[in-house]
Order: C-alpha cells, then sequence, then structure tokens
C-alpha cells in the first residue's frame, strides 16, 4: 500500500470512531476523554521519541515516531482537519525552498 493512501485510509477510519461507542475501541475511548487526553498522549509519545533517539535506537525511533504520528493523526481528526491539510502545508514550503534552491543553483 502507498504511504500517502495509509494516511487517507487511516484518516478514515478515525473518522469512523467519532460514531463508535467509547468503549469499542481505543480510539473511541480517547475521542470520549476529550481533547485534553489527547494531547497528553501527544506529549507522552514525543518524549519516547526523545528517549528512543538518546539510545540510539533506529527500530524504537521508528515505533514511537508512529506512535507520535498516530496520535497527532487522532488530534487532527478530532478537530476536524484532514492529514491533507499538514501534507498541503509541507508541499506548500517544500515549494518555495524548492524554487529558492533552484534559483541559487548555478546555471
Ligand atoms: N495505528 C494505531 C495505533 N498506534 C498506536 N496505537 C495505540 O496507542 C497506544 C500507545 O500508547 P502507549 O504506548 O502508551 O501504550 P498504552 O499503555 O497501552 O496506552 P494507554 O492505555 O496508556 O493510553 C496503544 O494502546 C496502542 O495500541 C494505535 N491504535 C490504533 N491504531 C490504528 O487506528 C485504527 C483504529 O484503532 P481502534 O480505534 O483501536 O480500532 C487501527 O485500525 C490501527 O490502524
Amino acid at each position: 500500500m502507498k504511504n500517502d493512501t495509509v494516511l487517507t485510509q487511516l484518516a478514515e477510519v478515525l473518522e469512523s470512531r467519532k460514531q463508535a461507542a467509547p468503549d469499542s475501541s481505543y480510539v473511541a475511548k480517547l475521542y470520549a476523554k476529550g481533547l485534553d487526553a489527547i494531547l497528553k498522549k501527544i506529549g507522552e509519545e514525543a518524549t519516547e521519541t526523545v528517549m528512543a533517539a538518546k539510545d540510539g535506537e533506529p527500530d524504537k525511533i521508528v515505533y514511537e515516531v508512529a506512535d507520535l504520528w498516530f496520535h497527532t493523526l487522532v488530534l487532527l481528526a478530532q478537530q476536524n482537519l484532514h492529514p491533507d491539510d499538514v501534507l498541503n502545508e509541507l508541499a506548500r514550503r517544500f515549494g518555495i525552498s524548492g524554487l529558492e534552491e533552484k534559483a541559487n543553483r548555478p546555471a
């Protein structure tokens, strides 16, 4: 599966969990707990990412960044935002820097 498809399909699942009973799934439970609980998870996962990087364990870094990204995706959904909003912002920034790099390149 292509990586952008993973994000899109996961976003659809996260959206569907808004209609689910709180005790039916991890994400539904997190929505029910509210914004502060989601933000707390993001803080925890960010700290775990830092610790994994300090330990210098590549597999652990990937695992913790996946947890961090996942919980930021839950936040986006809870705020009625979509991963594309972030990807579009990154693309916009990349477009600007890409143009700057091109302008600075010798002809
Ligand atoms: N990608 C994930 C994913 N990554 C991490 N997690 C959960 O995030 C939590 C990570 O927190 P911790 O490492 O602190 O572990 P924990 O101690 O169990 O967490 P807490 O109970 O303290 O919150 C774990 O419970 C993981 O199961 C995820 N839970 C779900 N997904 C995806 O989200 C979809 C919907 O999930 P459900 O709503 O659970 O069906 C699933 O199909 C998956 O694709």
